[in-house]
């Protein structure tokens, strides 16, 4: 059986770390990190978890995902098309220290873009 994304982002906890990354490169990030800065830590931490169910599930791991979809999660934020980039940026940022080989990275980054109409100017 071919291996799945899931198995070459390095199983859960692989998957586990770099969403840990992206979330520190999402507070840091100028562009961002309001929107992260207004949620108490509660509320980041609930996000944290739901995107590594989100992406482990998406990628073909043993996980069911239990959040909200991509529509319910983010209308209301009217997420602009640069907010967008910014996190795209910061997962393959996050990525690339991770040092996960390119194709791992290009599928990842198709992944997210497929998602865009989901998430911005909702
Ligand atoms: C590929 C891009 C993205 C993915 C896969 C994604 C995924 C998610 C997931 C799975 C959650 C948690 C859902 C839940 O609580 O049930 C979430 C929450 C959130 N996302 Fe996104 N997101 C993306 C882009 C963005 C962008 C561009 C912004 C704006 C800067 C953003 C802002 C937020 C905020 C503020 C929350 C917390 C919402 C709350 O607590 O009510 N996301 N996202």
């Amino acid at each position: 059986m071919s291996e799945t994304l899931y198995d070459r982002l390095g199983g859960q906890s692989g998957i586990d770390k770099l969403c840990n990354r992206i979330v520190e490169l999402h507070l840091e990030n100028e562009v961002v990190s309001p929107r992260y800065r207004a949620l108490d830590q509660e509320a980041i931490d609930h996000a944290r978890e739901k995107v590594k169910e989100f992406i482990a599930a998406g990628t073909g791991g043993p996980v069911e995902y239990t959040g909200r979809s991509m529509i319910e999660t983010h209308t209301g934020m009217n997420v602009s098309a640069a907010e967008f980039l910014a996190v795209v940026d910061d997962i393959m940022q996050a990525m690339k220290e991770m040092e996960y080989p390119e194709p791992v990275c290009n599928e990842i980054l198709g992944i997210s873009y497929s998602l865009k109409n989901e998430i911005v100017h909702l």
